[in-house]
């Protein structure tokens, strides 16, 4: 195959499988003292459309630096990534991002409903309907994360989890094809958190979606995903893909009890512990 024939069939899979096609991308900051800090080394990556694959280490490992190179809020020092066939210069119009804090994810001044009418009006091929159907979306969109009734109330009169659920109701209303989660769960109590987690598998397996998710937490990671990426310490790199081939439908109980995940945790627990 020639060159310019390879590239092209790249491309044209990149569209037809939706995939994250990351290339040699690393990122070094400009640290206020004028030094330069390692955010992440170089890494090569791809995942499929459909995916759902988390990225895991110790603090300071990059994993911010990847999910922000990914949704086009840094730009790489070295290398490309692609989402689809397009080359990430900006944030991509078929991704979404939800952060860790929740109180910079939601405008505080405008209604639940109003919030997830941004993410409706700002979304991937939006067309404009009128304010009814509008309406009428968000309140299914509401319904889905299971906060029905909250329409007209403001993020401050809701707990944690449930802003962190109207955040993934307006991601979800932008009809994004990718998913971009960056520790969305930490600041939430461990109950409320298993629901969250049972919700954004729901959400994954029903709209399709392909999901990038950050987590400190390597039970979360394994619980969630199909991969689970292991940077190394200090920016360093990737030091192990983890495949996690444990069927869906998985349940929090049984799942912490199956054999498979006992083995994977300890594998992804000593190189994280050892990742240094
Ligand atoms: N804007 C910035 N300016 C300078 N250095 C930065 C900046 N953002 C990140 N860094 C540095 O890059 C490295 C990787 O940071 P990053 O936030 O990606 O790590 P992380 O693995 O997400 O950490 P944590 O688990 O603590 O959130 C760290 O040394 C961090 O101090």
């Amino acid at each position: 195959m020639t060159h310019a024939l390879e590239a092209e069939t790249a491309l044209t899979d990149g569209v037809r499988h939706g995939v994250i096609t990351i290339d040699g991308a690393g990122k070094d900051y400009l640290a206020l003292d004028g030094n330069v800090v390692r955010g992440l080394s170089p890494v090569s990556l791809t995942i499929e459309r459909g995916a759902f694959v988390s990225v895991v280490g110790r603090s300071g490992c990059g994993k911010s630096t990847l999910l922000r190179l990914v949704a086009g809020l840094e730009k790489p020092t070295s290398g490309t990534i692609r989402v689809g066939a397009e080359r990430v210069d900006g944030p991509p119009d078929s991704a979404r991002y939800v952060f860790q804090n929740y109180n910079e994810s939601l405008l505080p001044w405008r209604t639940v409903g109003d919030n997830v009418r941004f993410g409706l009006r700002h979304g991937h091929g939006a067309s404009r309907v009128s304010k009814a159907q509008e309406d009428e979306l968000i309140r299914e969109h509401l319904e889905e994360v299971g906060l029905g009734g909250t329409f007209n109330r403001y993020p401050s009169e809701l707990s944690g989890g449930m802003q962190q659920r109207v955040a993934i109701a307006r991601a979800l209303a932008a009809r994004p094809e990718l998913l971009l989660l960056d520790e969305p769960f930490s600041a939430v109590d461990a109950l409320s958190r298993g629901t969250l987690q049972d919700l954004v598998l729901r959400i994954w397996k029903e709209h399709g979606l392909t999901v990038l998710f950050v987590t400190h937490d390597i039970e979360e990671a394994l619980y969630l995903s199909q991969r689970v990426i292991v940077l190394r310490e200090k920016g360093g790199g990737i030091e192990r893909d983890v495949t996690v081939d444990i069927p869906y439908p998985r349940t929090q109980v049984d799942f912490r009890e199956d054999p498979r995940y006992l083995r994977l945790r300890r594998e992804v627990l000593s190189l994280v512990v050892g990742a240094e």
